[in-house]
């Protein structure tokens, strides 16, 4: 790895980062979007971590290549990435991205009021609605894969607090889900550090014992993190704080989209919200997602929900990375 050079537009949804690399990535190999996902693991992989890492990125950096789809309705496919892997889907990059593929003119034509834009994600297709004045760009909706409740009730004996009970839902990727009082914190005085440890912890216990399955492809079965509540899961109070602590204990500091559409699912699988009853969720700094099930449908020999996600991005730079060929540090570290 010498001399790389890597272009990158710099967006945000909520806080939460998105480098949208635009020039610079190798030809990846791979018929399918999950293979090209595969080859660049395995290949590529320092690509991610100069990326990602510093002293480019920070340990809560978010990333997002710009493929070629292999699903044909699709208008570009998206591989997303962070600091541990790749992820299957993220509905904060998705609603930047629904802006960015409108303004660059990644779609054929932006149209008032809204422009569709449909992204493959590695989880499948989802369909976004991008808000467009006849000038600018703005909100975007979104309706991700099918989303469910895959087991209620999972016990985890997380080391010094005792046998907690979670939820896994699945939207888009596989979440643990809790009211963060269930563990002694609050989502408003607890520290962040505190927070995320403990999100952390509970993913890193559950992941050994939970069998997942996804009835698309086993590629998508897998903990991707957690999510404290603040335990407003019925629709008497319409908005409800949450935190997802992802990948290896990454803070969103947006509501994150595909946890609200895994938190929507089991609230509807719960009996705790309706069909098209929209429910505000509101994320570490403050920034607020809509969502609500607009569908039911099934996946596999799950039931299961469609659920409309809508938020904001906003454009926050442009980049060119570059790398000597002597800078060995410059290839990426992390301070932990
Ligand atoms: O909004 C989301 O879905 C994503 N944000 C970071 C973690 C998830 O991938």
């Amino acid at each position: 790895m010498d001399d790389i050079k890597i272009d990158t537009v710099e967006m945000h949804t909520g806080g939460e980062p998105l480098r949208i690399v635009t020039a610079g990535l190798p030809v990846l190999h791979g018929e399918t979007l999950l293979e090209k996902r595969r080859y660049l693991r395995d290949n590529l992989d320092h690509i991610r971590k100069f990326l990602i890492f510093e002293p480019r990125g920070h340990y809560d950096m978010y990333g997002v290549y710009i493929v070629e789809p292999d699903m044909k309705d699709a208008d570009f496919g998206c591989i997303f990435f962070h600091n541990e892997g790749y992820s299957t889907m993220c509905g904060h990059a998705v609603i930047a991205l629904g802006r960015y593929a409108v303004d660059r003119g990644l779609v054929q034509k932006a149209t008032a009021p809204e422009t569709r834009v449909v992204m493959q994600c590695p989880c499948g297709l989802v369909e976004a609605f991008v808000e467009y004045d006849g000038e600018k760009t703005g909100s975007v909706r979104f309706n991700s894969v099918p989303a469910f409740l895959f087991q209620k009730d999972v016990e985890v004996d997380v080391a010094g607090r005792g046998n907690i009970l979670v939820d896994v839902g699945y939207g888009g990727a596989f979440y643990a889900l809790l009211p963060v009082d269930r563990l002694g914190l609050s989502l408003a005085k607890s520290s962040v550090q505190e927070l995320k440890q403990a999100a952390g912890l509970i993913t890193e216990t559950l992941k050994p014992s939970l069998q997942l399955r996804h009835p698309d492809n086993a590629d998508l079965a897998f903990l991707y993190g957690t999510i404290l509540t603040d335990g407003n899961d019925a629709g008497n109070s319409p908005e409800s704080a949450n935190m997802c602590v992802f990948a290896d204990k990454e803070v969103d500091r947006s509501p994150c989209g595909s946890g609200v559409t895994a938190r929507i699912a089991q609230h509807f699988q719960r009996g705790l919200v309706q069909l098209n009853e929209t429910r505000v969720f509101r994320g570490p700094t403050g920034s607020k997602f809509k969502a609500k099930a607009v569908k039911q449908v099934t996946c596999g020999s799950h039931d299961a929900v469609i659920v409309e996600v809508s938020g904001q991005g906003h454009y926050s730079g442009t980049c060119s990375f570059t790398l000597e060929a002597d800078d060995s540090i410059g290839k990426g570290f992390l301070l932990k």
